[in-house]
């Protein structure tokens, strides 16, 4: 069974269900999952506060995400909100405490993707998520990015081949059905990736077995 790590940070909602929706994909799938939050930042800077408040009533049991979720995960997935066209610090101060575990190695040759949410369509969310797989390559992970081949990709609002992103225009909690189809694509594509270096690498490999077949019907015509 591969082991599944979602690391998010969310303030009105749209990364959270995007996540959600990974986290459901991919134990249908048969996948272990473990969900995340990057832990909060003192002061944050919050523009939709009704929202913000629903989202940590919502959020109080989901635990921080610390280094063993990282060591214990085959696969890892990183949502974020936009800021300023950059991950929200939230995450990037996550990361930037994984010295411990990626110095020595811990974290090479896991299948990590990224996603975003930004208020506004070509607003940040590739160059969030491409600044993130700055930090894979650092990390020594295979970054899984979504490709253009899947049908659902060529929908109104997605299309970036390097992850899911949404377009918020500042409402919380709107995302699509077209986004939550991306991002059960990404959640798949991620664990097909991620048994496939288990089953390459490892000598007894615990693998969840994600078919061709199946991601065909996001509409792969390979
Ligand atoms: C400090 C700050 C900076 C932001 N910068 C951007 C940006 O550069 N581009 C963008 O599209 N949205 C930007 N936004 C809006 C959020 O990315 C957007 O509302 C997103 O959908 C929030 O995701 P969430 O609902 O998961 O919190 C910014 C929001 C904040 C608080």
């Amino acid at each position: 069974m591969t082991n599944l790590t979602i690391v998010f940070h969310s303030r009105s909602g749209n990364v959270h269900q995007l996540v959600e929706r990974a986290a459901l994909t991919a134990r249908e799938a048969g996948a272990e999952v473990r969900v995340r939050k990057a832990a909060e930042l003192p002061d944050p800077m919050v523009l939709d506060k009704p929202a913000y408040a629903a989202l940590a009533d919502a959020t109080a049991e989901v635990p921080n995400a610390d280094l063993d979720d990282l060591v214990w995960a085959d696969a890892i997935m990183i949502g974020t909100p936009v800021h300023y066209g950059l991950p929200a610090p939230q995450i990037l101060n996550f990361i930037d405490h994984t010295g411990p575990v990626a110095i020595p190695g811990k974290l090479m040759n896991k299948a990590v993707s990224a996603f975003a949410s930004g208020s506004m369509p070509h607003a940040g969310q590739q160059a969030a998520i491409l600044a993130l797989h700055n930090a894979f390559c650092h990390w020594g992970a295979v970054i899984v990015p979504n490709g253009s081949a899947a049908a659902v990709l060529h929908r109104p609002g997605n299309g970036a081949p390097y992850g899911t992103g949404t377009i918020s225009r500042h409402e919380a909690t709107s995302v699509t059905e077209d986004n939550f189809a991306a991002i059960e694509y990404q959640t798949l594509r991620t664990l097909q990736i991620a048994g496939a270096i288990e089953r390459g690498l490892k000598p007894e490999p615990k693998i969840t077995m994600v078919s061709d077949e199946r991601l065909r019907t996001f509409g792969l015509d390979v």
